[in-house]
């Protein structure tokens, strides 16, 4: 039964039960409870999340030409059943979420987002979560698990984590640690934008200012990596190809596609294995300024 349940068949969970136990890690921290292995609700569960991100990995036409979603496409209407009835489960969970809520006793993250949807903001602005987002959060939650579980992060797991993408390559842009590329020299006199530079000049390229360039990047000293992301979600390649780090042209860095392999291995690594926590008499005593909170 396990095996069936496999969301990677063989790979690494060949007997399915760390599908089960991560799934179980997540329900625990959405809902507060963990399943029996053999709970019918659970494993239906997990066998509808496998068939969802199967039925989503398969290539969709219409994500090239937009009309296509029109089409009655087998794959992706089997997608959205499936994702239709993991929705009902999550509802109903938050649902009884509902009826036992104790605002002094938060038990997990479905009560952590009841409780934000209950500030009533002073400003008498709506609540910042309904419940339909409530629903939608913890199905992003489980999600977002079904990517890597609790393997370790691997090279592949790039194309799939949008977010980690847009994270890294914004912590490129907006710290451009290194501001210029190494000096390079014109080999003969060069018109370029109608500026002369004449033979021998050094040469720089100034990528700190490309990259807080305000007529490319708006509001380019904010740290925010959603920049980097289109509505769907999804990374918007041209765009993290506009961030210059790594120099350009011929004698750009050899080794780009190494350095971000080993940044999302590394960053992927940490958050998974490590709690991180603040540590602000640290960073006080060491004398560097404190991080600006956006
Ligand atoms: C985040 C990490 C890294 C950054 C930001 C970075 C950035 C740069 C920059 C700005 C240049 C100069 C480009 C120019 O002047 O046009 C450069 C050159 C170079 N980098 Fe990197 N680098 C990184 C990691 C690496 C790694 C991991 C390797 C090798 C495994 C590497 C190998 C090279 C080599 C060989 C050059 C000289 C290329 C040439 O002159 O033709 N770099 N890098």
């Amino acid at each position: 039964m396990f095996l069936e349940l496999s969301l990677e068949k063989g790979a690494f969970d060949p007997t399915g039960i760390t599908t089960c136990t991560v799934a179980n890690v997540v329900c625990t921290l959405c809902f507060g409870k963990r399943y029996e292995y053999n709970d019918e609700a659970f494993l239906s569960m997990i066998r509808i999340n496998a068939d969802f991100l199967k039925a989503t990995s398969v290539v969709n036409p219409a994500d090239f030409i937009p009309w296509f979603r029109y089409l009655p496409i087998p794959a992706m209407k089997a997608a959205q059943g499936f994702y239709e009835v993991l929705n009902n489960f999550i509802a109903q969970r938050v649902e009884e979420h509902y009826t036992t809520y104790d605002k002094n006793h938060l038990r997990d993250i479905t009560d952590a987002l009841i409780s934000i949807s209950n500030d009533k903001r002073n400003d008498g602005r709506a609540p910042p979560f309904s419940n339909d987002k409530i629903i939608s959060t913890v199905n992003d939650i489980f999600g977002a698990d079904g990517k890597i579980g609790l393997r370790s992060p691997r090279f592949d797991d790039r194309k799939d984590l949008h977010y980690t993408e847009a994270f890294i390559s914004e912590i490129l842009r907006h710290t451009s640690f290194i501001p210029f590329t190494i000096p390079h020299r014109a080999m003969k006199e060069t018109i370029l934008n109608g500026y002369l530079i004449p033979q021998d000049t050094c040469i720089f390229v100034n990528m700190y200012q490309v990259n807080h360039d305000e007529t490319l990047w708006e509001n380019a000293d904010l740290f925010r990596p959603e920049r980097f992301l289109n509505e769907n979600g999804k990374l918007d390649k041209s765009l993290i190809e506009k961030v210059l780090v790594f120099g350009m042209g011929i004698r750009k860095c050899l080794g780009e596609d190494m350095a971000r392999n080993e940044i999302f291995i590394i960053l992927t690594t940490i958050l998974q294995q490590l709690k991180l926590e603040k540590c602000l008499s640290i960073i006080h005593s060491a004398g560097y300024p404190l991080p600006k909170l956006l």
